[in-house]
């Protein structure tokens, strides 16, 4: 693994049995096109080419936006911290089409692009899974690309309310999701998709690779919410796992239509009260509904940035919270594949950490770290 900073600080490979490969699709010019990575189970192949974990550096300046800090001196910084960061894939490796796979769509959070959660994707794609990471264009992704001047530009305007920007963007990720769904399923079935970017892959290695009845979303923070939307819009998503989820852009009359499984994976100081009073409305008696909190861990302990700076920058920028950031992902990403194999019924291990669905760990609390107390000021 190359150093991204001088340091050795790189995003973690997968623990499965499988290689990982990865590329890129975008069918349609337009912003109304998609845009996803592909995580996979690849061939061992003797060239090991990684991709760059940030694409180009206009998604330094669109992180730089998004932080509201200045272009030219973050974009120097960010070169030198994260310029030469690898993702730990094959960049364009042939699949290896042995078994049909169970699929994963990935939604990334507000600022964030689709290659700021590969530790995560990198671990499913390792155990089996096929990943889309999707890059959404609903202007909350800190920087995108297409290749035609999309219709109107839009934004929140100062004194305009957020909800109903919230609500709307939430609404087009999740139809994002189900298109790059869609996509896979025309994969799937060998018929042709026009990749508007000249990537070497061929995708119709994929034809009848996918399990198209083994189908989950999971997402970030508004990725979390996103998942929400996608499990009350479309069927075909088995089950959802949202990471720290940020509940604000859900309109709660959807609740009673989600009926699928949700596992909640909380970081312990992103959470408020407001916050998990809302995902506490998705409780249900006969739906299985979970939810655990990593102590210790922060936000920013999903997505990469994790890895990528020492204790001291990682404390300064709340990228590290007081939790080993390769033990809070190793948490998170088990929970995940046993939630996901009691809920997909997969037939591998991953059973064995069932334990960590219920918080049954010393560094996990069941439920959250919200004291009820809290949340009960709410409910009067
Ligand atoms: C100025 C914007 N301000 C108001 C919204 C808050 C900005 N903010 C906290 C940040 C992202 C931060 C970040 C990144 C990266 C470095 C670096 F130094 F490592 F590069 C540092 C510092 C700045 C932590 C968040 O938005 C938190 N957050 C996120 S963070 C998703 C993300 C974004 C960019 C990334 F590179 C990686 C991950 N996703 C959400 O869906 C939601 C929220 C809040 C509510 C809903």
């Amino acid at each position: 693994m190359g150093n991204c900073s001088g340091h050795d600080f790189s995003i973690p490979p997968g623990k499965g049995p499988h290689h990982v490969g990865c590329t890129d699709l975008m069918v349609g010019h337009t912003v109304e096109g998609t845009f996803f990575r592909l995580y996979y189970p690849c061939q061992l192949s003797e060239r090991s080419e990684n991709p760059d974990w940030v694409p180009t550096k206009e998604y330094f300046n669109g992180l730089a936006d998004f932080m509201k800090i200045n272009r030219r001196l973050s974009e120097r910084i960010f070169n030198y911290l994260f310029g030469s960061c690898k993702i730990p894939a094959t960049w364009n490796a042939a699949f290896k089409p042995n078994t049909k796979h169970p699929v994963v769509i990935f939604s990334h959070g507000l600022g964030a692009f689709r290659t700021l959660y590969s530790a995560i994707c990198v671990e499913l794609a390792s155990q089996g899974f096929i990943v889309a990471s999707v890059e959404h264009r609903d202007e909350s992704a800190s920087a995108t690309f297409y290749f035609k001047e999309k219709s109107t530009p839009e934004a929140l305007k100062t004194g305009e309310p957020e909800f109903p920007l919230r609500n709307k963007q939430v609404k087009q990720r999740a139809d994002e999701c189900i298109r790059a769904l869609d996509i896979l399923f025309t994969v799937n079935s060998g018929n042709m998709v026009e990749n508007v970017l000249k990537t070497p892959f061929d995708w119709s290695t994929l034809e009848n690779s996918m399990d198209l009845c083994r189908i989950a979303v999971m997402g970030h923070s508004f990725g979390g919410a996103t998942v929400i939307e996608c499990l009350c819009k479309e069927v075909r998503f088995k089950c959802g796992i949202a990471l720290d989820t940020w509940m604000f852009p859900l309109d709660e009359v959807i609740f009673p239509q989600v009926k699928q499984p949700i596992f909640f994976i909380n970081s312990e100081k992103f959470q408020w009260a407001g916050n998990i009073f809302r995902m506490k409305k998705l409780d249900s008696a006969t739906i299985p509904r979970k939810m655990i909190t990593i102590r210790g861990a922060v936000h920013q302990s999903f997505p990469d940035f994790t890895f990528l700076t020492g204790n001291c920058l990682g404390k300064i920028f709340k990228l590290q919270g007081n939790v080993d950031p390769h033990l809070a992902m190793d948490l998170s990403n088990r929970a995940s594949l046993a939630f996901l194999q009691r809920h997909l019924s997969l037939e591998r291990d991953f059973n064995q950490w069932d334990q960590l669905i219920d918080g049954k760990d010393n560094h996990l609390i069941p439920g959250t770290n919200i004291t009820l107390n809290q949340i009960k000021d709410l409910e009067n």
